[in-house]
């Protein structure tokens, strides 16, 4: 999986420097990369950068976790849904389901065609090798249930992760000591010129300040504020009130990660909270991006290794500054996934 996140890497880096003549624009930069290692792992696939059907995914992803934002009056009123299916956002997601099915379902066919059962390529492989099994559909491997897992993956997993790295290089641009912090750490661990090399994930044990870095940007961005809505199973008694049975609860994992009362000073980027006395790393169990309890994300492991691949190989090979004219802010855009406002920075290739 890292020579994946690897080999996806380059093809960044090689479009970062046909374009650095200019200051570039860092929202959506990553989604490709990443869009490209689960396709690779889920459907052994992968789009090149300037492939107009790259970008129609992108866009795709981007348009739904619009949709199913926060602020979304289905929330409040599912029952909208009947009365004004367009203005409330219900046939905006209609679509954006049925799109990404059909794409899914073609995906199956295809596979089923040039399924070779003794050498699986990836996941559907695997997934249609499973389904030939006597009790496949008691144990819920269908057509059905694989579309739908492999749309999941994707609307988890793309934006996410792309938007965590998007903070985490506006967090560095505004703060070039912390940027120089990591770089310097990183050319310790893994060397400079000629001896130097690219980075495993193993590498984090000895790189208590990148992963301290890296904590620090998960709490102050926090891209999936509310996690994922739940229903409640049962009347559930919570804090002094009931939480009746069917009611949605959203987790508010941002106010976990900005509790003054914890922090002391949640607003400030400070990676060195999470560095203890003798220099080693401190994992906080109140920073918590990926949830908590049983439905805690299934990408989890996934996506804090392409965090650490990228954000490492990024800050190797470039050194990333504000655009001049820029004002940089923590302001952010309200969707299912909290992106900073559009930023441009200037990138230079380091020795
Ligand atoms: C930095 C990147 C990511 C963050 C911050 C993140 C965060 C989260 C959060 C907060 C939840 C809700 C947990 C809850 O409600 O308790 C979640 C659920 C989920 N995530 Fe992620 N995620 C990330 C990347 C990924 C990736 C790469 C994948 C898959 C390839 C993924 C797949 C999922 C799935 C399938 C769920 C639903 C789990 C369930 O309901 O059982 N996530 N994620």
């Amino acid at each position: 999986m890292e020579t994946i996140v690897l080999e996806e890497f380059e093809q960044l880096a090689k479009e970062m420097e046909r374009d650095m003549h200019s200051p570039m624009k860092v929202n959506q930069r990553f989604n490709v990369t990443v869009l490209n290692v689960l396709w690779r792992l889920v459907a052994n696939k992968r789009l090149d950068h300037g492939d107009p059907e790259a970008q129609k995914r992108v866009t795709e992803v981007n348009d739904f976790v619009t949709v199913v934002g926060p602020s979304n009056p289905l929330i409040v009123a599912p029952s909208l849904r009947f009365i004004a299916p367009e203005w409330s956002g219900f046939s905006a997601l209609k679509r954006h389901r049925d799109s990404s099915l059909a794409m899914f379902q073609g995906l199956m066919q295809e596979h089923r065609q040039t399924l070779d059962r003794a050498a699986p390529r990836d996941f559907i492989d695997r997934f249609l090798i499973e389904m030939e099994s006597p009790d496949a559909a008691a144990r819920s491997f269908t057509d059905e249930s694989l579309s739908i897992i492999c749309m999941d993956l994707f609307l988890a997993g793309m934006e996410t992760t792309s938007t965590s790295l998007t903070w985490a290089l506006l967090l560095l641009v505004m703060h070039p000591d912390v940027q120089t912090r990591v770089q310097q750490e990183i050319d310790a661990v893994l060397g400079v010129g000629a001896d130097r090399r690219l980075p495993s994930y193993s590498d984090r044990a000895n790189m208590p300040y990148t992963e301290a870095t890296l904590q620090e940007v998960s709490r102050r961005a926090t891209v999936l504020p509310r996690a994922v809505g739940h229903a409640a199973l049962v009347d559930a008694p919570l804090g002094g009130y009931t939480v009746a049975k069917g009611s949605l609860v959203l987790m508010h994992l941002d106010a976990v990660h900005m509790d003054p009362s914890y922090w002391g000073d949640p607003d400030n980027f400070r990676p060195e909270r999470f560095i203890n006395a003798d220099g080693t790393f401190r994992r906080d169990e109140r920073v918590i991006p990926f949830g908590v309890g049983k439905r805690f994300c299934l990408g989890e492991t996934l996506a804090r290794m392409e965090m650490f691949m990228l954000f490492t190989c990024l800050l190797q090979r470039f050194r990333f500054s504000a655009a001049p004219g820029q004002k940089l802010s923590l302001e952010s855009r309200v969707a299912a996934v909290q992106q900073p406002m559009e930023f441009l920075v200037n990138i230079e290739v380091r020795g």
